[in-house]
């Protein structure tokens, strides 16, 4: 039994969004919106804003105007474990674990979420042991649900890089996420880690009934997998629509060096 919420997640509402760095305006009045249950992506060339878009999501960086609602609770200028805490996770795009077990990773998730506080861990009083047993139980589901059951006690260390950046994505799940950000989930895999990963978001958007905003350069897998795309070029959103929308869109592919060759087009070679 894996699923978790039974209403859908609130709508996410990205509104107006300006970040700028010195002169340089990283991102120029952005909006757009994940519906529930979506799985919606944010792709751009190079240096289009994606990352910073992320990082205003997240609670790291901080608007110089625009707000970001996760319903009708405000999360704008929130610091990021506020964010995680109203449900909206994010994994990154360079980080990948190397110390302890999958289960110690998951856990160190799940701490979050513990009510015992640590001295009543630590003690191993009754009721801590009993919730500390619950998210065990918990953070196996979760590792099922990712393809990584059978890792659950290895190192991570012993793990392939695919499987390691899964342990993220899993971590990322055991905050009980109503939104997930996955930033640039399939960069570095190789072909077959990327088709299993793509399954993998599939399941987990299916399975829990999140709602996923990820920002990737794989075509493949954002024209497979999402419902929705925000197109970002020098930080305007210059585009919105479903993948095959935005394919076709002429200003989308101009973004892209103006060519139908050289747009977002799916190889064919991708994930799933
Ligand atoms: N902390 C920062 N300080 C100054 N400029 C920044 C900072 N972060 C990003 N930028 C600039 O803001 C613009 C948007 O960068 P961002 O990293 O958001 O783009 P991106 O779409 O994620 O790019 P990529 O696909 O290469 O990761 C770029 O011109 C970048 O150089």
């Amino acid at each position: 039994m894996t699923a978790r919420t039974t209403a859908p997640p609130p709508p996410l509402h990205v509104r107006d969004v300006t970040v700028r760095f010195a002169g340089l305006t990283a991102l120029d009045d952005v909006s757009f919106t994940v519906a529930p249950g979506s799985v919606h992506a944010v792709i751009g060339p190079n240096g289009a804003g994606k990352s910073t878009c992320f990082n205003v999501l997240s609670g790291l960086y901080r608007p110089a105007a625009g707000t970001v609602h996760l319903g009708d609770t405000e999360l704008t200028r929130l610091a990021p474990h506020k964010i995680a805490g109203l449900g909206v996770a994010r994994t990154f795009q360079n980080i990948v674990t190397t110390q302890g077990t999958v289960a110690d990773n998951l856990m160190l998730g799940r701490h979050a979420l513990s009510r015992a506080g640590f001295t009543a861990s630590a003690l191993r009083l009754p009721g801590a042991r009993r919730e500390q047993r619950e998210h065990l139980a918990r953070a196996r589901e979760l590792a099922e649900l990712t393809g990584l059951a059978e890792h659950f006690d290895a190192p991570v260390a012993a793990l392939s890089y695919g499987d390691r950046k899964r342990v993220e994505f899993a971590r990322a799940l055991c905050l009980e996420p109503r939104v997930l950000l996955l930033d640039e989930p399939v960069a570095g895999m190789n072909a077959a880690e990327r088709v299993r990963t793509a399954e993998v978001i599939r399941t987990v958007r299916e399975e829990l009934g999140l709602s996923v905003l990820l920002v990737e350069h794989d075509m493949g897998l954002v024209m497979r997998l999402a419902d929705e795309v925000t197109v970002l070029d020098f930080g305007k959103a210059i585009a919105h629509g479903t993948p095959e929308e935005v394919q076709r869109d002429p200003e989308v592919l101009r973004a892209y060096l103006g060519t139908e060759a050289d747009g977002p087009t799916d190889s064919g070679e991708d994930a799933a």
